[in-house]
């Protein structure tokens, strides 16, 4: 047994540090970004940006889980960005159709009015209000504006405002919807004559400020008014900006001065798709793709980065940096650049490793000197082409046993679709080469966006050696603003029946069917041969929340584990992968499919050292030198792999030891109960669900970490904790044994009470997060504890008395 645990370990520990070999280092050159493409010549005399159309994608579910306020500031954070206006779309998916969140939109576009030009005016970071009110240091810091101070103050009063408003919408809504339902019964009654009972649903409406029926989700659910039943809904909340700047002018505003201030708000649109009873709406993945063919027919922008609701802009600079990958030379064969996520509101400690560092900047880092690092589902700006499911202009093949033997082919005959410049400029020319209706929906007007963001996305040809270029300049052109036939389109676009019998999650767009949609959408594209970028700016490009309670926590691992469990019994799993897939890249992708499995061997090791302590019998049977010196060097050894690792990814030890513990803590639970759940799956086909994460708005001012402290029971908690008390009482035996024996080996108490320790550390942060909140953990649960393992342990050797004594009394009577 030991010794399959052995080679899995080392076989697992390899998986996970081969891909390590050639971490890289990458810096973006803005200026350089400017001049080619900001700069003003003959041909463009305004200066106008050269730089492709930029579709931002806001995914919310559910107001409940996901305060409208966080969502608020997320988009306000977005609408703030530096790039060019007239080239930024930003769209909100609101999966739960909720009044709620349309209305906080609503008002969050509102402030953006005098939100975005004063963090223009001001250069302020980040853009997100809650984030920038609530920094500590001193905020006049390089600001040299004497408006700064006067601004500021007013502008903060105005976001006080405006949070106490987001905060009255529930009320403010439901208080609506009451007086008006009344209203309209009456009504009725008084022209029936007979009175309506209470049961009709239209008694319960949910109402719009301008008095008509909200088509979404209603407070109280009715047909069609439900949370999977109710209509589309589309409405751009901001129009289509002018193409040009346009500057305040003096005295426009009463309070703030907005003279020589680009006061545009980029364009703004509410989605809410279709759902309908017997439809399956595949979650997270099919909200976005329902925004990837709706904006594709109101902006078709050649990139789409995607955001849940809780993460923000942090650095307003980064998409730019995002782009100069992009548009650089070879960026043509770039599917997607990924951001590092980065977290908020997370005790300083970290107690459950919810920073990540040493995926975030030990993996992903490391995979970026592959193919490029995996998508996580946030924070990710796409080539629109790519996520349509065609392949890269140019690919690698990789043949021979490691796939030593490389060879770059020319994708442009398999399949794929290139268009030249021609093609684009002639308008309504029939694409041939592709099966759009079967693969795209029949929306004419969408299969004829794919050439235009296709073309669009283009680095620039400004040198011979750029393959694929566009022209400069071709991007100048202002676009159109949009009419009623293609907002008609849009809405038309994200119909539930929209995708029946096309390529939508199967091989275009975001990938349905698994748990963790990420990981799968982007094995995808490398798969084709597409290559992906990590973009780590100096300041954090954008930042999230996590849950930091140890239930969420490990509700949130499981489900990890759970879409990687399920990756690895699909045909995603990286064995099957194509001969595109670089095979460190391919190592690693498999290691996703193959980690959770770890766990049972895990709990092995975790309780071997309790069982041999038990018998009394040393895990090895003889400890001899030899065994020794082995055990010493691969320790030293694995120490300085990690000392390396550590030192070249940047993160500190205590990061590294944090990892180690929630590694085993979740392995324990969730990735066994992953295992287990996915096993299930594919064998007697029982589907899995799971719930939203939870988001903490941390609206305790008292104790910013409260929800730390804050314990759900789960089952999870049990493998934890049997190995805790296994452990625990293994070392009361273990001792008393050695006291109570004739001939106490000491030696062999310290070795096998070592491991026992080993393991209890590990488990530390588990059991202090069951104790909830310091100094309130009864004292009496100490109590119980210290007696239940001495009980135990006396019972075990009255049991079973420790060879060599023949009577229980013996060891005392002597
Ligand atoms: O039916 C749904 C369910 C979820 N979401 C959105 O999807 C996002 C992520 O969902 P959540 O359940 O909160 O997952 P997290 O654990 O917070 O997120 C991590 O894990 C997910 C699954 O792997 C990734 O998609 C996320 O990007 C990643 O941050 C949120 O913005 C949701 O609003 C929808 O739009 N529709
Ligand atoms: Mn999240």
């Amino acid at each position: 047994m030991s010794i399959v645990c052995e080679i899995w370990f080392a076989f697992s520990w390899l998986l996970d540090q081969l891909p390590k070999l050639n971490p890289v280092n990458r810096e973006a050159d803005l200026s350089a970004l400017r001049e080619k493409f900001e700069t003003s010549s003959p041909e463009n005399p305004y200066g106008r940006s050269d730089l492709p159309g930029l579709d931002v994608f806001i995914s919310t579910a559910d107001p409940e889980k996901e305060p409208p306020l966080v969502t608020a500031n997320t988009l306000l954070s977005i609408l703030a960005a530096e790039y060019p206006v007239e080239k930024l779309s930003v769209y909100i998916s609101d999966d739960g159709a909720a009044l709620l969140t349309f209305e906080a939109m609503a008002e969050a576009v509102a402030f953006a009015e005098v939100w975005v030009p004063f963090c223009r005016k001001h250069s302020i970071e980040p853009r997100n209000p809650e984030a920038y009110f609530s920094i500590r240091k001193d905020a006049t810091k390089n600001k040299k504006n004497p408006d700064f101070v006067k601004d500021r103050r007013w502008i903060k009063r105005e976001y006080d405002e405006f949070k106490v408003r987001i905060n009255g919408l529930p009320d403010l809504i439901r208080r609506r919807s009451n007086t008006l339902n009344k209203k309209a019964s009456h009504e009725r009654e008084d022209s029936v004559g007979v009175s309506i009972d209470n049961s009709n649903p239209l008694t319960k409406a949910t109402w719009m400020a301008d008095c008509t029926h909200w088509p979404g989700t209603w407070l109280t659910p009715a047909p069609d008014h439900s949370k999977s039943d109710h209509a589309s809904i589309l409405q751009v909340m901001i129009k289509t900006p002018h193409p040009d700047p346009v500057y305040g002018v003096p005295d426009e505003h009463p309070y703030i001065n907005f003279t020589d201030v680009d006061i545009r708000l980029p364009m703004f649109v509410y989605v809410s798709r279709e759902k309908r009873k017997g439809y399956d709406h595949n979650k997270k993945a099919g909200a976005m793709n329902a925004l990837v063919r709706a904006s594709a027919i109101l902006s078709n922008g050649p990139f789409i980065l995607n955001f849940d609701c809780d993460h923000y802009i942090y650095n307003s600079f980064a998409i730019r940096e995002g782009m100069c990958y992009m548009m650089d030379r070879g960026g043509d064969r770039i599917c997607y650049i990924q951001f590092p996520q980065r977290f908020e509101g997370i005790d300083p400690s970290d107690r459950y490793a919810n920073h990540n560092t040493v995926f975030f900047d030990g993996n992903m880092r490391a995979l970026d000197g592959l193919q490029g690092p995996m998508y996580v589902g946030t924070g990710c700006l796409f080539r629109r082409f790519a996520l349509y499911g065609f392949n890269p202009p140019r690919a690698n093949e990789y043949t021979g046993l490691y796939g030593q033997h490389k060879r770059t082919i020319s994708t442009s005959s398999t399949g794929s679709l290139r268009f030249t410049m021609e093609d684009v400029e002639q308008p309504l020319a029939e694409t041939p080469d592709i099966d759009a209706p079967k693969k795209f929906g029949n929306s004419r007007m969408f299969v004829e966006s794919i050439r235009v963001a296709e073309f669009q996305g283009r680095p620039l040809a400004d040198h011979p050696s750029v393959k694929n270029g566009r022209p400069p300049g071709a991007l100048l052109r202002p676009r159109s603003p949009l009419d009623a036939p293609t907002v008609a389109e849009a809405v038309t676009v994200i119909s539930c029946w929209y995708e029946d019998n096309t390529e939508w999650g199967d091989r275009v767009g975001w990938i349905y069917g698994s748990v963790t949609e990420d990981v799968v959408t982007g094995y995808r594209m490398h798969n084709r041969g597409w290559h992906s970028v990590y973009c780590v700016p100096k300041r954090d490009a954008f930042r999230g929340t996590a849950p930091i309670n140890l239930t969420d926590r490990l509700h949130q691992v499981l489900r990890w584990a759970t879409g990687s469990v399920e990756i690895f019994f699909s045909r995603n799993n990286a064995f099957l992968a194509s001969s595109r897939l670089k095979f460190l890249q391919r190592i690693a992708y498999l290691n996703v499919g193959i980690y959770p499995f770890t766990s049972i061997f895990l709990v092995v090791y975790c309780t071997l050292p309790a069982l041999s302590l038990f018998s009394g019998h040393f895990i090895v049977q003889t400890l001899d030198v030899m065994f020794l010196v082995y055990l010493l060097l691969i320790t030293v050894t694995l120490m300085l792999l990690s000392l390396l690792e550590v030192k070249w990814s940047g993160i500190s030890l205590e990061e590294l030891w944090r990892n180690e513990q929630f590694w085993v803590i979740g392995g324990t639970s969730s990735h066994l109960v992953a295992v287990l759940q996915g096993l299930l799956k594919v064998i007697a086909g029982i589907e899995i669900s799971f719930t939203l994460t939870s988001k903490s708005a941390a609206e305790d001012e008292e104790d910013i970490y409260a929800d730390l402290y804050v314990i759900k029971y789960t089952s999870l908690f049990i493998p934890p904790l049997i190995i805790i008390t296994l452990n625990i009482t293994s070392i009361f035996v273990g001792c008393s044994r050695t006291i109570y024996s004739e001939i106490p080996q000491w030696s062999k108490l310290l070795g096998g009470g070592f491991f026992s320790f080993w393991v209890l550390v590990h488990m530390y942060p588990f059991a202090k997060g069951l104790m909830g909140r310091r100094g309130r953990t009864p004292t009496i649960i100490y109590v119980w504890c210290g007696l239940l393992a001495i009980t135990i342990s006396l019972l075990w050797i009255t049991i079973s008395p420790p060879e060599g004594s023949t009577d229980g009394n013996a060891s005392i009577t002597v």
